[in-house]
């Protein structure tokens, strides 16, 4: 059975950070799933026709980590058919032998109920704005706005809204470094897989 860690929590929280240092450290393979609404939303066109048509090519854009592809997935993130056209995509992944980490907005409710582990990964608003801002080199205060305006509707969607599975374990980074929250991440991790 292959070992599923899912990742889950508001906009730049550091849930891409954590699981990409989770499966280096623990050899799994690892999809960022914000990427998928991303592309799909800088595609362009019809929005349902863009995710079931998405390529490799287009996870490849340079400009997919814009606030405005950002605010852009959000938004084609809500309809229905644009989420089922990408379930498939997303499970598959998961099974792949040894086993996957996964981060995005409804990873443990939706894609993958049956993870091993559950992370949901939050930090204040103003931290995250801050660490956001800069590492775009932009302002604190726009971020923070775009921020919000990004958790509302992830939150209020009705289909897979960002939400803590029951089960998950929340992870505050917000007076952490780095390295301490991969250290708790690995911590619940080496947990997981003992099976305590
Ligand atoms: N504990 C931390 N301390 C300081 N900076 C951090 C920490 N965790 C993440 N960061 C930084 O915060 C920024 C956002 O982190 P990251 O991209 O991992 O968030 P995310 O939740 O994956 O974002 P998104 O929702 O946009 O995919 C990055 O610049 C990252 O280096
Ligand atoms: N599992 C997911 C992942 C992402 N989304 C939507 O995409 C937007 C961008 O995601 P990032 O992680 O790259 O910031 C995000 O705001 C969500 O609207 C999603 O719905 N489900």
């Amino acid at each position: 059975m292959p070992f599923v860690i899912a990742i889950d929590g508001p906009a730049a929280s550091g849930k891409g950070t954590i699981a990409r240092a989770l499966a280096s450290r623990l050899r799994l393979h690892h999809l960022d799933t914000g990427l998928l609404y991303r592309a799909t939303a800088v595609k362009g066109g019809d929005p349902v026709t863009a995710a079931r048509t998405l390529g490799p090519e287009d996870l490849e854009r340079p400009d997919l980590r814009s606030a405005e592809a950002g605010q852009a997935a959000s938004r084609i993130a809500a309809i229905p058919e644009v989420r089922a056209a990408l379930v498939e995509f997303q499970r598959r992944f998961a099974l792949q032998p040894p086993g996957a980490v996964l981060d995005g907005r409804d990873i443990g409710t939706v894609i993958c109920p049956d993870a091993a582990l559950k992370l949901y990964v939050v930090a204040s608003d103003e931290v995250r704005a801050a660490r956001r801002a800069a590492e775009l080199g932009a302002d604190a205060a726009a971020i923070l706005s775009e921020l919000r305006e990004r958790d509302r509707r992830d939150s209020e969607r009705a289909v897979a809204p960002l939400r803590p599975a029951e089960d998950a374990l929340v992870l505050d980074t917000s007076d952490l470094s780095i390295e301490e929250a991969v250290a708790q991440a690995i911590a619940a991790a080496e947990r997981a897989r003992a099976g305590a």
